[in-house]
């Protein structure tokens, strides 16, 4: 294998001039091929409340100019062990829902003919749905890890079955995810009523509140999602509203009382034995976001997302 094309050096042409490839790295038209694409997914046409999701992909870019190459809290040189390319926008109609889910499926087989693994940037959460389904045809009906304030487990809308408060439940129904080993984590705040986590659990997902990493801490609540994700592929969901809106004010259904990106950071870094197969990261608004802290947290949450999958590809 030649070495991998890293980012743009930072000490030659400053980071913040010159185009916002994430982290810097070179896109994936320049290399061919990558172990990991990152994409972004600018859409936005299912939330529920605050829109603006749209915009997120080229804000989490801008805020990703400063990561470094070495992680040390992972001890790992996430972009010289594998190859990490931006694979730029996947194009989906904001007027046509249906046609934009096909899209969004369409874009990650696509990009899985080039990549042996992806991490979307969002977009509303209603990408996950087809995401899922691209990683239920590779890899079976999958493990799922969903970090976030809301269930999104809930049925319609308006009667409308596709937006962000639905993705996992219709990838349930259709069988995308293994209903024995998924989880929510940094569930919090107002439901529509006790059926929904009744509803929830049927639909195959273990619950690990914000409230019990209060409570009990970061080590036992990974053990809790240890064990229940098991040995299987895994697909990380991440809804940037699972962090306190004081750590992520940019988003579209802000809730009271959640994580810290300390917390969620060190989460995703004691998951990096798991075989980590596609990830996402929802939800950033830039409108409502300040002082880039939304955007700066969702690209830490991706650089960690991308050192975990290079810690496996290492063969640690
Ligand atoms: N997926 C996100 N961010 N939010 C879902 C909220 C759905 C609701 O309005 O109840
Ligand atoms: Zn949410
Ligand atoms: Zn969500």
């Amino acid at each position: 294998m030649t070495a991998p094309i890293g980012p743009r050096d930072s000490s030659a042409t400053p980071r913040f001039a010159g185009q916002a490839t994430y982290a810097l790295l070179p896109s994936l038209d320049e290399v061919g091929t990558a172990d990991v694409a990152v994409a972004g997914i600018p859409f936005d046409s299912g939330v529920s409340y605050r829109p603006g999701a749209r915009f997120g992909p080229s804000h989490v870019r801008e805020a990703s100019r400063l990561l470094r190459p070495y992680n040390p809290a992972q001890d790992i040189s996430p972009f010289a062990v594998q190859q990490v390319a931006d694979a730029g926008d996947i194009v989906a109609n904001p007027f046509d829902l249906d046609e934009a889910i096909q899209q969004v499926h369409q874009g990650a087989v696509s990009l899985l003919e080039k990549a042996g693994r992806f991490v979307m940037i969002g977009g509303d959460h209603t990408v996950a749905y087809p995401l899922l389904k691209a990683m239920y045809e590779k890899h079976g009906p999958i493990a799922v890890l969903h970090a976030d304030a809301h269930l999104d487990t809930w049925d319609t809308y308006f009667g409308a079955p596709i937006t962000h408060g639905t993705p996992f439940r219709r990838a349930s129904e259709d069988g995308f995810i293994d209903l024995t080993t998924s989880a929510h984590l940094g569930i919090r705040g107002p439901l529509y009523g006790k059926g929904d986590l009744e509803d929830d659990q049927k639909l195959g997902f273990e619950i690990t509140t914000t409230d019990f990493i209060e409570e009990h801490g970061v080590p036992a609540a990974l053990q809790r999602l240890r064990t229940r994700l098991g040995d299987k592929p895994v697909y990380i969901s991440i809804d940037i509203d699972v962090l306190d809106p004081a750590h992520a004010p940019g988003t579209g259904t802000p809730e009271a009382g959640g994580m810290t990106s300390r917390e969620l950071l060190r989460i995703i870094r004691g998951l990096t034995d798991l075989n980590i197969v596609g990830a996402d990261v929802v939800e950033v608004s830039p409108a409502y976001d300040h002082a880039q802290l939304t955007a700066i947290a969702a690209a830490h949450v991706v650089y960690e997302l991308v050192s975990a999958m290079g810690a496996r590809a290492e063969g640690r």
